[in-house]
């Protein structure tokens, strides 16, 4: 029987097209005789609506690649689209007007600790024009209930557990129903039961509004909420024979 990741990728590749595309793509860091190569001619499309998981041992490129996905930073050589817009030689407002549509979820929260969780999760619709007609605060509280934090609406950042504030940042880079979310490291500063609550919260929530989540990991107990793994190794994205072969747990233990 046909791999099923293989043919749910086959099937979107042939009814849609990619929301992020890279194609040959390459990444240079410092100048002169200190520039170096972090990325090595990245072919890579993703589709609305994936799971996609990167992962790669330390140093590999997994950031580099996660941020110019996300218009972070400035893509230098080779061709990057992301949502019809082509990021290499981009301007500042054409990078803003795309990252206005991707949600960020990183290692440690960013919250602010000095606001309630709704305040928080607030505050990204506040960066939406289409959004400051509606009722904000009734979108923020529903969010929170969504993921779990009914009875934390109004608290403030500072007294939530780990886990908690992860499920802040989750429904503040969700609230606004982007096309994408890209996350890193998620689940680094949690323990396993919350790391695995926190995962699972976002897959349904992206998959409740056909989102795409982008996600770099170094947790081998996620992998199994992807659609798909990409793996990375030395700049390059690589084949790695214990990932394809279904068993990703053989390959960090
Ligand atoms: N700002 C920078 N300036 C110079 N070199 C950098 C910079 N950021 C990353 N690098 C280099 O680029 C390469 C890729 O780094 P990157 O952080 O993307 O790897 P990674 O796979 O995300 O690693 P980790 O899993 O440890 O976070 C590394 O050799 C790193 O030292």
């Amino acid at each position: 029987m046909p791999n099923q990741t293989f043919t749910t990728t086959l099937n979107q590749s042939i009814l849609t097209k990619p929301i992020i595309s890279a194609c040959n793509l390459n990444h240079y860091f410092g100048e002169g005789e200190l520039r170096k190569q972090a990325l090595f001619d990245i072919n890579l499309d993703i589709y609305p609506g994936e799971i996609v998981i990167m992962t790669g041992p330390s140093g590999s490129g997994k950031t580099t690649l996660l941020t110019l996905m996300g218009g972070l930073r400035s893509a230098q050589e080779g061709s990057l689209t992301i949502l019809d817009q082509q990021m290499c030689r981009a301007n500042q407002q054409q990078m803003m007007q795309v990252r206005r549509q991707i949600g960020y979820i990183f290692q440690a929260h960013n919250l602010l600790t000095f606001l309630t969780a709704k305040q928080n999760v607030r505050m990204s619709l506040e960066l939406h024009d289409e959004y400051l007609e509606q009722d904000i605060d009734g979108m923020s509280a529903d969010i929170l209930k969504a993921v779990g934090l009914g009875n934390r609406v109004d608290y403030y950042a500072d007294s939530l557990s780990g886990g908690q504030k992860q499920r802040v940042a989750i429904a503040r880079a969700l609230v606004s129903h982007p096309k994408i979310v890209l996350a890193d490291e998620p689940t680094a500063a949690l323990d396993k039961k919350s790391g695995r609550d926190v995962v699972e919260m976002m897959q349904k929530l992206a998959k409740q509004q056909g989102c795409t989540i982008l996600l770099v990991t170094h947790d081998n107990r996620i992998l199994d909420i992807a659609d798909r793994i990409v793996y990375m190794e030395d700049g390059r994205l690589a084949d790695n024979p214990a990932l394809t072969l279904g068993e990703p747990h053989r390959f960090f233990d």
